[in-house]
């Protein structure tokens, strides 16, 4: 198989004179530093093709991982309130911060190593050991008649959801066609967003029926034993099969995915992904390998580069703060007064799950630059509205300190608090609660899974530290005072991102990679990200 010089990833001398090579590839089978930022897709690219109903398929059944995530990190509010005695004594408020963080600390450690298990065993692979680890966690669970049972079970499913919080955006984003991979990868995040929502739904149903937990648990082992059964049967990710030098493979897989049998296009396709993804590491020991993609990861500035906007944009989704609202909002909504709080709550989810079909529509036409740009400002809005409400309504209870009591008779401020977390919510779901998942777009095949590693891990540590310090917060700064401070926060992220982050909807995987060469290119990045767009078929 030749490789074809005049393919726009092969070709070199485009305009961008941003991309300077500056980065050294290390490792053999990179593929040229040289190249530049490549042109558009036209006719005769495969990317141009129609795309096969096939790839639904396979992103919806890889999804049912988020619908994992979702569902497992959202049944906790519900079942803490439940559980009682259940358990061998009632739950002290440590008790239940550990039984939610052991989830979030498995989450954290799974996702350090999902990208290294996923690069040595394969994406499909690693999909399924993490519904063995949903199962065992499970049934751990189900089982519990004491704290640091339910806590052991929570952590080895924290390991689960955290591998599966990796590996399935990875497995979506290497195997869609790129005209509409934010919106496959997107589809994940509406999993994730839509088990939480289910979770809090049957969290409210089973709210009055003994033991009724247990069933709220025990029917997460549903999906995750259908997902486990199912991914025997699914095909690898072309790009992991040309990792491993199975193009024969990988050419069926791309086969199925376009709607082409057209060898000339599909061959086209493969020498492209063989020139970025082929990656020679025999003879070298695991330590060395380990070393060597270290070193490649922190010390080839484009992989930095890809680095540094990976963990910024899971940092900046953890530390504006949503997840104290996910986890917490029945208990702020009952402190403002709200007489059916859980209720309120599932309004909040069902915002989150509603806002993320939003982006669905619109990540891939809009792009992920500009919906960020576009988003985020808004969240500061609606916590800073948030935050002088809930100065007012403590205003109203110094003024009046049984106004608390007086279920009848909610403050306006109170309908205030909720429509502003909307907002905040609302603005959250449409761009940063699922831009971050498009992490693997990033990296290079080489350091793809060490480098989405980080990523997870940096948002698992972020959740972990807003969720076990939020209500800390609450009390020593207020509520006016906590959310100030997120507003703050989400404020250096619109900054971030203005600097940072290039547009990446409409590339290809591979295009991605050479834009950062030399810079996080942010201008060429829209010229090419519009460029794209206009050469795909109608
Ligand atoms: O993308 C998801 C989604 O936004 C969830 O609602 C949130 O709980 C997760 O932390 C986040 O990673």
């Amino acid at each position: 198989m030749s490789l074809d010089k005049s393919h726009p990833v092969a070709k070199s001398g485009s305009s961008s004179s941003s991309s300077v090579d500056e980065d050294t590839h290390i490792m053999s089978g990179m593929g040229d530093p040289q190249a530049e930022p490549t042109e558009p897709f036209t006719e005769g690219n495969l990317e141009a093709e129609k795309i096969s109903p096939f790839v639904f398929v396979l992103v919806s059944l890889a999804s049912i991982s988020g619908f994992l995530f979702g569902y497992d990190t959202g049944y906790v509010s519900g079942a803490l309130v439940v559980i009682k005695e259940d358990l061998g004594k009632v739950l002290s408020n440590g008790d239940k911060e550990l039984i939610t963080a052991a989830t979030s600390l498995g989450a954290l450690l799974g996702g350090v190593i999902a990208g290294a298990l996923c690069d040595f065993f394969g994406r499909k692979w690693v999909i399924t050991f993490a519904n063995i680890l949903f199962l065992v966690g499970a049934a751990i669970q189900c089982g519990a008649h004491a704290v640091w049972t339910m806590i052991g079970g929570r952590f080895v499913m924290g390991w689960g959801v955290g591998i599966a919080s990796l590996c399935a955006p990875l497995y979506i984003s290497e195997l869609a066609p790129s005209r509409i991979r934010g919106r496959l990868v997107v589809l994940n995040v509406l999993a994730i967003t839509g088990g939480q929502l289910v979770a809090y739904g049957i969290g409210a149903g089973m709210a009055h029926v003994n033991q009724g937990w247990r069933i709220l648990v025990g029917l997460s082992m549903v999906p995750a034993f259908v997902q486990m059964v199912i991914f025997f049967f699914m095909p690898e990710t072309p790009r992991y099969l040309v990792r491993k030098n199975k193009l024969e493979e990988a050419k069926a897989v791309l086969s199925k995915t376009y709607c082409t049998n057209d060898e000339a296009l599909l061959d086209r396709k493969l020498d492209e992904l063989l020139l970025y993804n082929s990656y020679n590491q025999s003879g070298l020991s695991t330590t060395e390998r380990a070393k060597t993609t270290i070193r490649e990861l922190y010390f080839t500035p484009s992989n930095l580069r890809a680095l540094i906007i990976a963990c910024g944009l899971q940092g900046i989704q953890q530390f504006c703060g949503f997840n104290s609202l996910m986890y917490f909002s029945a208990t702020i909504f009952e402190v403002v007064g709200f007489d059916n709080a859980t209720a309120v709550s599932i309004i909040v989810a069902g915002t989150n799950f509603v806002f993320t079909i939003v982006a669905f529509m619109v990540i891939d036409r809009i792009g992920r630059r500009r919906i960020l740009l576009g988003t985020i400002w808004g969240m500061s809005l609606g916590l800073i509205i948030n935050a002088i409400a809930f100065h007012f309504l403590d205003k109203e209870k110094e003024n009046n300190p049984t106004h608390e009591l007086d279920k009848d008779n909610v403050s306006d401020w109170a309908y205030v608090v909720l429509v502003a977390q909307l907002v905040y919510v609302a603005f959250y779901a449409t761009g940063i609660g699922n831009v971050p998942w498009q992490q693997s777009e990033l990296f290079p095949i080489s350091v793809r899974g060490v480098g989405t590693g980080m990523a997870t891990a940096t948002n698992w540590a972020g959740s972990l530290v807003v969720s076990s310090t939020f209500l800390t917060m609450l009390e020593n700064i207020t509520p006016t005072g906590t959310f100030s401070f997120y507003a703050g926060l989400c404020a250096l992220g619109q900054v971030f991102v203005f600097f940072v982050y290039p547009e990446t909807s409409g590339l290809d995987l591979e295009q991605i990679q050479k834009l950062l060469t030399g810079g996080f290119n942010i201008k060429e990045s829209v010229r090419l990200s519009n460029e794209a767009k206009k050469g795909y078929k109608k």
